[in-house]
């Protein structure tokens, strides 16, 4: 070693020892805690292998979340680091494309940075995340992984409460960020970015189909992807919500005098409107599924804060430099196990009738679902898609793990088995090792349920065999009613949705620095706000709801203010918080119909 690279080693762990003390004159009483931290910076800075049975992560949440009212400061800089930690788990520009693999005659599109301009375009390839270490060598037939370990057999409901109203908002991001064209599965037809492309399209003929070319408005609840049609409902009634979000919000910019012209007011709607939709993925989903709804602390994950100061073991943290989904990214997010027993009945009866879907070559300001009319203002009952929502909240989510996806999406879980063999994905343990997490070393390893364990050990033979997308649907999953962990994902999945997660937020301009008052013409975001602001502890969906669909809950419904969670498990959940906010809330079904 040169004497150069020891001095610089010895400054970087003097400088490590200096932060744990730091550390630890903060967190004076738990040796646990400071572990903890210990871990973090070891996995952080020395890049070390993580064996995530032992729920580091999860514990890094509940400390951050615990510690914030009493020291801000150190909760700052542990959410620093473990955002550096997840930005830094994908490479930017991608290192693999999907389908990507021939060279060109002279040399062109050689360099992978030439992505690096249009990254995250609509009709482009998906990225790939993880090299394949370890070839696999047998693929059993996609069908047995199918009908053996994926299955739904009995419906297993979600043990936290979670409700399908949670997963409206995540087929909406999901239609957001994937659109796999059907003849080249390799390329995404949808940006890869949090813009609700599934409101506002993906090309300037989509735009011009929904807009009505006045005073920035969309026509009346409309929205631009027709896959959204052959979703529960309930997606669809979400979408429309954002739909009217947009109106508003063009509208009230209007009656301010600010712009005049319909393009202005568009442009500047849609970057409001999607402001909108990552507070709620921030301040709804996000704390739903870590759980944070069972304290009383106001901490939350922030991917979008800048980090642009440094020392020697903080180095700044780029914002808005663009993001490219990868395919394993679209087989994480297939939650299908999470389809309600409802659902999976609703796609049974519309799958076979095929009538209730509406013609998507139709202007989509005249597509209709769910038998539900518009009126002569194109405009539907706020009570009909209230009750969509309604619903959808009362209807226990299914949980993730094994044999939990309904029959009758067999075929499309055989197609994309066999397409993510097309396309070369890396094995569960190899996505492991890009992860950073500590391989599987058997099957007993990977999930604790024999009877699974004995099917995969048949079909696979070597635990180094399993492929991703199975092994994501069978691994085992994370405890519930945790904080960190209240949403009981797949191991695999529950790391890698947050690196992603992480990665598409921070990486989009328009979240990020571009994101200022000007261009956001001053919006002021307690526009939405209701006086009894502070029964939702955070959240921010209720004021869409009440906003654009006045009148159809009372204002301190459980169903309008954590619609994530099953109303019984909402006041269980309040409960643990040991205040009297759970007294506050009405967990009574709103009956929209009648209160118009
Ligand atoms: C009743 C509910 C659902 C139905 C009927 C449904 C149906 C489908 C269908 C038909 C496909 C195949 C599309 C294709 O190959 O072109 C698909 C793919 C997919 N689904 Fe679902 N799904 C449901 C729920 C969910 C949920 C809850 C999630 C996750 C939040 C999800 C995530 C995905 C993803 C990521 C894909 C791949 C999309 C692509 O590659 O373009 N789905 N689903
Ligand atoms: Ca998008």
């Amino acid at each position: 070693m040169s004497s150069k690279t020891f001095s610089l080693t010895t400054t970087l762990f003097s400088a490590f020892d200096d932060l744990k003390n730091e550390i630890s004159k903060h967190f004076e009483d738990a040796e646990e805690e400071l572990k903890l931290v210990h871990e973090l910076i070891q996995t952080s800075v020395f890049q070390e292998p993580v064996d995530d049975s032992k729920f580091m992560m999860e514990s890094l949440i509940k400390l951050m979340s615990a510690k914030y009212p009493t020291h801000p400061e150190i909760v700052n800089l542990l959410e620093r680091l473990l955002i550096t930690r997840l930005w830094n788990d994908i490479t930017k520009p991608p290192t693999m494309l999907a389908d990507y693999s021939y060279r060109s005659s002279d040399g062109s599109d050689y360099s992978r940075l030439r992505l690096f301009l249009q990254l995250g375009k609509a009709g482009t390839q998906y990225a790939r995340s993880a090299p394949i270490l370890t070839p696999l060598t047998q693929f059993p037939d996609a069908g047995k992984i199918f009908d053996d370990l994926m299955k739904r057999n009995k419906f297993i409901p979600h043990p936290s409460g979670i409700s399908s109203t949670l997963f409206y908002l995540a087929i909406i991001i999901t239609h957001d960020l994937f659109n796999s064209d059907p003849q080249n599965y390799s390329i995404n037809q949808n940006s890869s970015y949090l813009d609700l492309s599934p409101l506002y399209g993906s090309s300037n003929e989509d735009l011009a189909k929904i807009r009505t070319g006045v005073l920035g408005s969309l026509k009346p609840d409309t929205f631009a992807d027709s896959r959204i049609l052959i979703q529960p409902p309930g997606v669809g009634a979400l979408l429309i919500v954002f739909s009217r979000n947009h109106n508003y919000i063009a509208n009230y910019l209007y009656e301010t005098g600010k712009f005049k012209d319909d393009e202005h007011l568009f442009q500047t709607a849609r970057l409001i409107n999607c402001g909108y939709y990552l507070r709620v993925i921030l301040h709804n989903y996000l704390e739903t599924i870590l759980g944070l709804d069972r304290t009383q602390s106001t901490w939350y994950l922030d991917p979008t804060k800048p980090y642009s100061n440094s020392n020697l073991l903080l180095t700044p943290l780029p914002t808005g430099i663009g993001n490219q989904v990868s395919l394993e990214f679209n087989f994480i997010y297939r939650w299908h196990p999470a389809i309600s027993e409802a659902d999976a009945e609703w796609i049974n009866n519309e799958f076979k009738k095929v009538l209730g879907i509406d013609d998507p070559e139709k202007d989509p300001s005249e597509w209709t679902f769910n038998n539900m009319k518009r009126d002569k203002n194109g405009k539907f009952k706020d009570s009909d898609i209230a009750e969509e929502l309604i619903k959808g909240t009362d209807k226990i989510a299914g949980s993730f793990g094994a044999n939990n996806i309904p029959l009758s999406l067999r075929i499309i879980e055989i197609t994309g088995i066999q397409t993510a063999r097309d396309l070369g994905l890396a094995s569960l343990n190899d996505f492991r090792k890009f992860l950073n997490l500590k391989p599987y070393t058997s099957f007993e390893d990977m999930t604790a349920n024999k009877e699974v364990a004995a099917k995969l050990q048949n079909l696979y033979g070597d635990i180094n065999n399993v492929e991703l997308y199975p092994g994501l649907m069978t691994e085992k999953t994370k405890p519930p009613n945790e904080i960190g962990s209240a949403f009981s994902l797949p191991f695999t999945i529950s790391r890698a949705i947050l690196s992603d997660a992480i990665n598409l937020v921070r990486n989009d301009r328009f979240h990020t620095d571009d994101s200022n008052p000007h261009n956001l013409a001053y919006w002021n975001w307690k526009n939405l706000e209701i006086p009894d602001e502070q029964l939702a502890a955070g959240g921010i969906i209720h004021q869409l709801f009440f906003k654009n669909l006045p009148n159809c809950y009372p204002t301190n419904s459980s169903y309008a203010l954590f619609p994530f969670t099953v109303p019984a498990k909402t006041k269980e959940i309040l409960k643990e918080r040991g205040d009297d906010l759970w007294e506050k809330i009405n967990y009574i079904k709103p009956d929209p119909q009648n209160l118009n």
